[in-house]
Formats: C-alpha cells, structure tokens, sequence
C-alpha cells in the first residue's frame, strides 16, 4: 500500500492528541511533523510519555511546518484564527488540507466574522471549502483539496436531520436542540472555569441563544431544501472526559417513525459508523472512543412531537475520527481506513 506523508498543526492538544493516536493504527499515513509552539523543541515523548509511536520525535514551530513541502496532506488541530492563516500557504505548496477549526465552515463571511470575531484572512478559500461530512458529501470530499472538517455539535445534529429535510419530511416548523458535551470539547486549556472544582459534578448551559455552531447548523440545514430552517440549539457542559449527545425535537403532525427509519436505513446503508436504534436509546458510553455516531427517534402522538437522539464521542466523530475519515477520501483510500477493523468495530 503506498503510504502518505502527514503533518499535524496543533498536535500538543486534545484533537491534536487524538489524532496521533489513531494515525499509529493507520496503515498507510506516516506522520512526520508535529507542531506546538509552547512545547517547540522538546520530543513528545518528554510532554506526552504514553504517545510511543512518537517518542523521539521533535515538536516543530507552525512557522517552520509552513516551509515544509515534504507532505502530502496537513491535519490542522488550530484554534481558527490560526488555521486561517497558514492555510493558503499549505495549499500554494500543493499539500491537501483538513481543517478542524471552523474557520472555512461559514460560507458567508459576516456570518463568519460576527461569529468568529475576526477579519478572515483568507475568506475566498471557503467557498472551494468543502463541508466534510463523508457520509453526505463522499463525492466532494474526494476531490476537495481543502475539506473544513465539521464542528461536534453540528456533526451529532446534522446526520440524523439532513436525510428528513432532503426527502421533505421536515418543512416550516421550529426545531429544538438541546445537546450536552464533555469537557474536551473546550480543548486543553487551562482557565477557572475549566479547574476541577468548577467543573466536577456540575452541569450547565453556555452561550444560550448565541452559539457559534448555529449559524453552521443552519446553513447546511438550509442547503439541503433551499428553505429557512428555523432552530433553537442551546449546548451544554457536563462533566465527563468526553462524549456528547443530542436531543433533538422536531413536531410532525402524523407518525413519521417507519419514514425516519427507512430513510435512515437507505441513506446510511454503506455507512458503517451509522448505528440507527429502534426502541432504545443511545448512550455516550456506547460511542466513547469510536468513530461511530449512534441515533434512534420516538414519535409522541399526544403532542404530535419527534424526539432523535444522537450520541458522538466529540473527539473521534465530532473531530479527529471525521477528520481521518476526511483525509482518507481526500487520497483516494476508503473512509473507514485506520478507524474500523474487519468485523466492523
Ligand atoms: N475539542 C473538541 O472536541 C473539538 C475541537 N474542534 C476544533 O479543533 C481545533 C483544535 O481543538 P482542540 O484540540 O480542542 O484545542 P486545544 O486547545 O486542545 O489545542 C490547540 C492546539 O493548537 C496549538 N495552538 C494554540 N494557539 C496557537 C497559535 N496561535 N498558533 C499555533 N498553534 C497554536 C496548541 O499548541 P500550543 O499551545 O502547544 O502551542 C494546541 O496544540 C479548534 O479549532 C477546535 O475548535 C473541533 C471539534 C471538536
Ligand atoms: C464544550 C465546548 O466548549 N465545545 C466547543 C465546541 C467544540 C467544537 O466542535 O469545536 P469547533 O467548532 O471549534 O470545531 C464550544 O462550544 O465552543
């Protein structure tokens, strides 16, 4: 198999970290860069003991990744004003990029800038930008050289609701997300809030009516039936390690359950890190440390409402997981590369 060379910006942080992890297990990517610019010049085996596949490897500067052309694809791990930046430079030496931040996420650069709170750099590149959801997008994805690897929240909200709105099960009705997170969606830094007194056996809603992914949900909700979506997202922090899931309501007016679920089954069929449950519901514990993202729905006839529920782990297919998945396609190899063994697990 012909083996591809990989760099990873941002590689000191939690997807970062993740990434590494899973890229020991992927048969044909090589690592051979990673970057921090707190730990530059220290091996990671000095900051990060358990990572033995990179002990003796040397954490590089973001400035210095710029200058190398010795890769084939580049991982950015980066908080987005950083990703804006250095991503034109990759691409001008020819290297296909998977941004994790959201920096190419938001087609509409007011949108994006009121959002983000910053002047975008290189804001024309997000229209070439492919929103990367392999599962919806395998086509585009393959041909991309720049996928913008969708946020956590919109990954668990987006694959079970993009089937219903394509089909035209779901039309002018307000739909509600109440969806909760594991602490590593915040990533790796160090503030009060994140201090273990603050966060352990606490539960609490943040950027209530003003969340940076609902402009984001709604635009690819929007893009599937050229309508307005109308949707109240309101996320929030609970405190374990990782894991997240959605709760996700939307009125019908009559049962749809057998619709929802042959649409589900028809659009996910070749998708095996699709669970769809029927008559139970999905659990963060099942999901945690897979690339699989679990849904089932519950019709309530009394209040003519629908109930999805969707469990990701934030780190594999809310991130890194999508992101490999990403790439895999990006090279011309199988999605499920380096994320699935034979019997499917
Ligand atoms: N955590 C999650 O669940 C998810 C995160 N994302 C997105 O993925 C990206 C990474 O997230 P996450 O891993 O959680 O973040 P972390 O804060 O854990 O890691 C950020 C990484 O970026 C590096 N970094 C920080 N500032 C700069 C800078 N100015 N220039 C260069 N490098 C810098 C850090 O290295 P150092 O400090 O050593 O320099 C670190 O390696 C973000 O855009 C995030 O929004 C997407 C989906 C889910
Ligand atoms: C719990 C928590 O704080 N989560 C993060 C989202 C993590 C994620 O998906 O991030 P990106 O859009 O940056 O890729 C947040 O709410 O900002």
């Amino acid at each position: 198999m012909k083996t591809y060379r990989i760099g990873i910006c941002g590689g000191s942080g939690y997807t970062g970290i993740e990434l590494l992890k899973w890229l020991t297990r992927h048969p044909a990517f090589e690592v051979v860069f990673v970057t921090s610019e707190s730990q530059a010049g220290k091996t990671i085996g000095s900051c990060e003991p358990y990572l033995f596949a990179y002990t003796d490897m040397v954490y590089i500067t973001l400035d210095d990744a710029t200058q190398r052309t010795d890769i084939d694809l580049v991982f950015l791990a980066l908080p987005h004003e950083a990703s804006a930046k250095v991503t034109p430079q990759f691409l001008a030496a020819g290297i296909k990029v998977v941004d994790l931040s959201a920096a190419y996420r938001i087609k509409n650069q007011q949108v994006f800038e009121k959002a983000y709170g910053f002047t975008h750099p290189s804001f024309p590149l997000t229209q070439e930008a492919v929103y990367g959801l392999p599962e919806l997008s395998r086509e585009s994805i393959c041909q991309a050289r720049l996928v913008a690897n969708p946020g956590c929240y919109p990954t668990s909200i987006l694959l079970p609701l993009i089937p219903l709105f394509k089909a035209g099960l779901i039309q002018n009705s307000t739909i509600i997300a109440d969806s909760k997170s594991g602490f590593s969606g915040r990533g790796r830094k160090t503030d009060i809030p994140g201090l273990f007194s603050e966060m352990n056996e606490n539960f609490y809603a943040y950027s209530v009516g003003n969340h940076r992914h609902h402009p984001e949900i709604v635009q690819e909700l929007e893009a599937t039936n050229f309508s307005p979506v109308s949707l109240i997202f309101t996320p929030h922090i609970m405190p374990i390690d990782r894991g997240m899931l959605s709760t996700i309501y939307v009125p019908f007016d009559t049962d749809p359950t057998q619709d929802i679920y042959d649409l589900w089954t028809k659009t996910y069929k070749d998708s095996p890190f699709v669970r769809i449950f029927r008559g139970k519901a999905p659990q963060i514990k099942w999901v945690q440390n897979t690339n699989e993202i679990h849904m089932s729905f519950t019709y309530l006839p009394s209040q003519k409402m629908g109930i999805i529920l969707s469990s990701i782990d934030n780190l594999v297919k809310g991130a890194s997981g999508q992101a490999i998945q990403n790439a895999n396609l990006m090279v011309g190899l199988p999605d499920t590369l380096g994320l699935i063994t034979q019997k499917g697990v």
